[in-house]
C-alpha cells in the first residue's frame, strides 16, 4: 500500500470539516494578537486557498479588517522563485505587525516563506500542515503526513460510488 501515489493518499475535507478546523484555528488565535487584550490588526489571506479559513477566522475574532495577498509559486523551475500577483495595502501592513496571514495549507513551506520574507513581524496561520513546511507557520490545526494530498470541498463533488460488493 505504500505505492500509492499521493494523489491517491486522499485527506478528503467537507465544508463542514473545513469549517470546524477554520473555527478550531481562531479559537487557537484568539486574544494572542500584539494589541490591546490581545487583538489583531487585521487577517491577510494568501489566495486562493486561504480565503475560507481566512473568512471564518476573521468572523470569530470580530476582525473586520480583511485584505488578500496572491503568490505565483515556480516550484517546478530550477530557481524555486515566487511572483508576488497582488500585494495587499502596504501602509496597513508595515512590516507585518498585528497582521493575522491565513492560509489554508503549508505544504513545502514556499508559499509562507516567501510571505514571511515580506512581513517579517506577520503571524502566520494554516488550517492543515505538512511536516517540510511545518517551521514556516506558526500556528495550524491538523498535521498530515507529506505523501498524502488534501483534497477540499471547492475541488470536489459529490458522486457516486460503486459498493465494495455487488453488480458492475
Ligand atoms: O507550502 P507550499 O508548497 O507553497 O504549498 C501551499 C500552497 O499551495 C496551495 O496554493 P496554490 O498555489 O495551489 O494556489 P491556490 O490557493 O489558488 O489553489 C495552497 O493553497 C497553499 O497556498
Ligand atoms: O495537499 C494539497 N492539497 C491541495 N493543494 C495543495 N497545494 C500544495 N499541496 C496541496
Ligand atoms: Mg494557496
Amino acid at each position: 500500500m505504500s505505492d500509492l501515489l499521493p494523489h491517491e493518499k486522499g485527506f478528503h475535507v467537507s465544508w463542514d470539516q473545513i469549517h470546524r478546523d477554520s473555527r478550531a484555528l481562531a479559537w487557537r488565535l484568539d486574544k494572542h494578537g500584539p494589541g490591546e487584550g490581545g487583538s489583531w490588526k487585521a487577517v491577510v489571506a494568501i489566495t486562493r486557498g486561504g480565503m475560507a479559513p481566512a473568512m471564518i477566522v476573521a468572523r470569530e475574532l470580530d476582525i473586520r479588517t480583511v485584505d488578500t495577498i496572491s503568490v505565483k509559486s515556480y516550484h517546478h523551475q530550477a530557481q524555486g522563485e515566487a511572483e508576488v500577483l497582488k500585494a495587499p495595502d502596504a501602509v496597513m501592513m508595515g512590516d507585518g505587525t498585528g497582521i493575522l496571514i491565513v492560509d489554508d495549507l503549508v505544504d513545502s513551506g514556499k508559499t509562507l516563506e516567501m510571505v514571511r520574507q515580506l512581513y517579517p513581524q506577520a503571524h502566520f496561520a494554516t488550517v492543515y500542515a505538512k511536516p517540510k513546511g511545518r517551521a514556516q507557520v506558526d500556528t495550524f490545526i491538523t498535521e498530515v503526513s507529506q505523501d498524502t494530498w488534501i483534497f477540499f470541498p471547492w475541488d470536489m463533488a459529490m458522486q457516486y460510488v460503486k459498493p465494495y460488493r455487488g453488480a458492475d
